[in-house]
């Protein structure tokens, strides 16, 4: 890309999107293009055909999805899969109806088998059953990889597709009936600190382990791959280590400053047992992430108390 390039950031409201679009600008990027939610409803196939004739972006990062974190994936099933399949199959078409040079597409760790060997490999994709608290977001999914490479395949597009590990940092959605584990705990902790309250409820039984990337670090490995990746294959983007819940809600404690106990909600579900990604294809390219998670749990606890207190 160069700089003057036209650049869509799809979802740019969003914990990815809003890092691409930090980086972009950061970076010198002068023409990028973006959209709200409200200004442009992504699962309307003739309103984002429109927006691709109107504008004719020239490189596409699709960082515009449902997401959530483990219970709004298995309370909400059938909007994840719908919604996820129109934005992506949307966006992917129009990128090739109207010439887009290149497309970013991001999947996600989940599309996984649920007891693939670990770390995992790219090539463990479609090997073995998924998991079921969040199936039918990760099929829908596994849809845009295989669109993306039918599309290279039938048309000659250069559309490529990275699977992130899970992400956290400023931005992220600190909902606790929709947000992911790292968000959910800042606030709860917090929350505890402040009410003086004797107990924290963590989920699950603490032993699942996660691997935890900030956003500008992925917003940064986008980039990167946006300028140096050119292949059908999919690419996984981490940082290589993982650590159980347990682990990362004494951690988050410390960081908060909260003295009171941990207890978990057995109840409540554990998902995948672990899902550490072999990041070594990535690596190999040059690319490292930057942020150890320490600090960034520091900074994202500052963006949080800044932003929701
Ligand atoms: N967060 C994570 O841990 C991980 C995320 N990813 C992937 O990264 C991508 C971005 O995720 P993330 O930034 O966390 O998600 P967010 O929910 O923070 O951002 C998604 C953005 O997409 C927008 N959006 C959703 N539906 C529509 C629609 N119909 N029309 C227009 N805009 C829409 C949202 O707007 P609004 O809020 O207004 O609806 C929001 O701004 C996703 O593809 C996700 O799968 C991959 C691995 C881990
Ligand atoms: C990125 C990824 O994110 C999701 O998968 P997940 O990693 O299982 O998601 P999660 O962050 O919500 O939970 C991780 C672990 O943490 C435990 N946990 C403890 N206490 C809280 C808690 O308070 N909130 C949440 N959400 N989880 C908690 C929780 O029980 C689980 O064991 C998918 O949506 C999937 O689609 C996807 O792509």
């Amino acid at each position: 890309m160069h700089k003057g390039a036209k650049v869509y950031v799809a979802g740019h409201k969003g914990l990815v999107g809003s890092a691409i679009l930090r980086k972009l600008q950061a970076e010198g990027y002068s023409n990028i293009v973006t959209r709200t939610h409200q200004e442009l409803d992504l699962t309307n196939q003739q309103e984002v055909y429109r927006f691709f004739e109107t504008e004719r972006p020239e490189y596409v990062f699709l960082a515009a999805a449902k997401v959530g974190g483990i219970l709004a994936n298995s309370t909400y099933p059938a909007v994840f899969i719908r919604e996820n399949l129109l934005i992506q199959t949307n966006i992917i078409d129009a990128a090739y109806r109207y010439g887009v040079k290149k497309l970013l597409f991001l999947g996600s760790s989940c599309i996984y088998p649920k007891f693939a060997p670990q770390p995992i490999k790219e090539e463990h994709l479609l090997t073995g059953a998924l998991e079921p608290t969040n199936e039918p977001y990760a099929i829908a999914k596994i849809v845009g990889i295989k669109m993306c490479q039918a599309y290279n395949k039938q048309y000659g597009t250069n559309f490529i597709s990275v699977m992130p590990t899970n992400l956290y940092g400023p931005g992220d959605n600190f909902d606790l009936e929709t947000s992911h584990v790292l968000p959910a705990l800042i606030r709860k902790f917090h929350e505890a600190k402040v009410a003086g309250a004797p107990h924290v409820v963590v989920w699950g039984s603490g032993t699942p382990r996660r691997e935890f990337l900030h956003v500008d670090d992925l917003a940064d490995a986008c980039l990167f791959l946006m300028n140096n990746y050119d292949s059908s294959e999919i690419i996984n983007i981490g940082v290589g280590k993982d650590l159980t819940i347990a682990e990362l809600a004494n951690l988050i404690k410390e960081i908060v400053g909260y003295k009171g106990e941990i207890v978990f909600d057995t109840s409540k579900p554990d998902g995948t047992p672990r899902k550490l990604l072999d990041v070594s294809k990535l690596f190999n390219l040059g690319w490292r992430p930057r942020i150890r998670l320490e600090d960034g749990i520091r900074s994202t606890y500052e963006w949080y108390m800044q932003n929701y207190t």
